[in-house]
């Protein structure tokens, strides 16, 4: 069992004006992959980092397995850490970056032998042990330094960026290769990375950051679903949500620029109920929900706009276009079975009931249990104190 409590964990680098964490709250379980997401700059290094022990905590407890780490030097946490950089040693071969950890913790020679070899064994890198890493591919260099932590046996491992600077084919495959990894040697795994689409595929639950704090933690699922507020719906999902600054008034949502969709009766009760009659609201619409299946438009006529095409892209299986109505623009994914040129007019459904609404100026989701309008939430009054 190995859990890890980051509890109301703080950061302030000294000479910094402000934190750079702040309030990070999670329970890690026993055997779960957690990738922390969110834009350059946003803290996740920095929570990562004070896991590891690589930077004091400011504020807040850390435990593992229910035992305080504050103060415990990082070779005594028991956690393994890959880089975005490899960090191999450029002048020994493949076996000795590899072996280089245990021979430090004074493993003896067989055991060095026999961790070496089974590692090399799961990675596919058997064949390559007597080369440097001058004469391997990115690829396998990353796996040389997925290697080097595995052989540790560490029931952590803490991922920084592994996967960055290869380039995008390699990156796909590599990501499988460490979602089955995790399976197959069930560690706690922290990952740390900026793109969506790994901590998508890769997580059992997403953190999603912006400027050091929590925006949302989830599944994948849940998180691209439900977001709980503007930041996270835009930052996953590619590509990424259209928003609207919308007025709301007796079932209809307009925007002033040539949008105007009806709203069904769940929805349009919801934005009564919390006051948002006459208000402006931002609507939030992903891409693959504003699509021309005739069954919708048919079904639901007053959700549909007759847009112009600007350009459309063919990404194989999908069409995406962005389109015009009048000064609205928008970008719409639909399946690839019919190909609409520039200049074309369309009729494109809008799927409201698959829609977002979010306050204007809080910028959390409208849902049935959120707040009134002009009413603060709780953990945002909290958070401000
Ligand atoms: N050693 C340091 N001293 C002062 N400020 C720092 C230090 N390291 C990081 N910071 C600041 O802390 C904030 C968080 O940085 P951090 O590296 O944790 O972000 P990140 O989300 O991992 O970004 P990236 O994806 O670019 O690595 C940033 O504003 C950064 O400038």
């Amino acid at each position: 069992m190995v859990e890890i409590d980051l509890d109301h964990l703080y950061k302030k680098y000294d000479h910094a004006d402000d934190y750079s964490v702040k309030d990070f709250d999670l329970h890690i379980k026993d055997k779960e992959f957690i990738v922390f997401v969110g834009p350059s700059g946003c803290g996740k290094s920095t929570t990562l980092r004070m896991v590891a022990g690589l930077e004091d905590i400011s504020e807040g407890k850390l435990e593992i397995d229910h035992k305080v780490m504050n103060d415990v030097a990082p070779k005594d946490r028991n956690i393994a850490m890959v880089f975005q950089n490899y960090a191999l040693y450029p002048h020994m071969s493949v076996y000795d970056n590899m072996a280089f950890g245990l021979k430090l913790r004074h493993y003896k020679k067989d055991e060095i032998d026999k961790r070496v070899h089974e590692s090399a064994e799961i990675l596919g890198l058997t064949d390559f042990l007597e080369r440097k890493p001058a004469d391997l591919s990115g690829g396998q260099r990353q796996r040389v330094a997925l290697g080097r932590a595995i052989v540790r046996d560490a029931p952590i491992f803490l991922m920084d960026e592994p996967l960055s600077n290869l380039d995008a084919k390699l990156r796909i495959s590599m990501r499988a290769e460490i979602a089955q990894l995790h399976k197959r040697l069930n560690t706690t795994t922290i990952y740390v990375t900026h793109d969506q689409t790994e901590a998508m595929t890769m997580a059992d639950r997403v953190v999603v950051m912006s400027v050091g704090k929590i925006q949302q933690i989830g599944t994948p699922a849940d998180i691209y679903q439900h977001p709980k507020n503007q930041f996270v719906a835009g930052f996953i999902g590619s590509p990424a949500m259209n928003f609207f600054t919308v007025k709301y008034d007796n079932g209809k949502i307009t925007d002033g620029k040539g949008l105007e969709l009806a709203v069904p009766a769940g929805r349009a009760k919801m934005l009564e109920e919390h006051g948002y009659s006459g208000k402006e609201v931002i609507f939030g619409i992903r891409p693959e929900d504003i699509h021309n299946e005739e069954a919708f438009l048919e079904t639901w006529p007053d959700q549909v706009v007759k847009s112009e095409v600007v350009v459309s892209e063919l990404l194989g299986a999908t069409l995406q276009m962005y389109m015009k109505v009048d000064d609205t623009e928008f970008i719409s994914m639909v399946p690839a079975r019919d190909l609409h040129q520039p200049g074309e007019k369309v009729d494109m459904g809008f799927d409201v009931n698959k829609g977002h609404f979010f306050d204007k100026d809080t910028t959390n989701a409208i849902v049935e249990d959120s707040p009134m309008a002009g009413e603060v939430a709780p953990e945002a009054e909290a958070a401000a104190e």
